[in-house]
């Protein structure tokens, strides 16, 4: 009966990993889908890869890393919000409608808010180190 159990238990336990990795598979199938078809994405990512190449040249502090990387992962996640959202409006009302145009320009609204934000972060982060790099 005890081995019965164990055994149970250990199925168990290999199904909810097979569970967690499919859930992982679906996100990065999500990331991968958001990357192919949206140009801002791609510009994100290639942001993304030079300001990480340049905080390493210019040796970031670990606080400074820390806000580094909340900055980047938080623009690329909200801009894959807009993105699932404007694919959910166009399949909800692929017509001119109003309101379906308030929700994308509210949700592109939200990326820009989020980009000026990053942008001033940035300028924080880079523009002390450059200076002193070269001034
Ligand atoms: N069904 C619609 N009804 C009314 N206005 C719409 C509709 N679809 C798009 N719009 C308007 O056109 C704008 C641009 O929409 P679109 O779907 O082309 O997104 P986008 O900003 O070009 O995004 P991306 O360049 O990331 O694809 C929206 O912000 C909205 O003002």
């Amino acid at each position: 009966m005890r081995i019965f159990l164990n055994l149970v238990c250990h199925v168990y336990q290999v199904l909810k990993v097979m569970n967690e990795l499919r859930s992982f598979q679906v996100a990065l199938r999500g990331i991968l889908a958001a990357t192919r078809s949206e140009k801002h994405m791609k510009f994100h990512l290639v942001a993304a890869v030079f300001t990480l190449a340049a905080a390493l040249l210019l040796k970031f502090s670990q606080i400074e890393w820390i806000i580094l990387i909340v900055v980047i992962t938080g623009m690329l996640a909200l801009e894959m919000i807009n993105t699932a959202l404007e694919t959910l409006v166009d399949l909800v009302e692929p017509n001119w409608n109003e309101k379906a145009g308030k929700v994308k320009d509210i949700a592109a609204g939200a990326c820009l808010v989020y980009a000026c934000g990053a942008a001033v972060i940035g300028c924080i982060l880079y523009i002390p180190k450059l200076l002193a790099l070269f001034g």
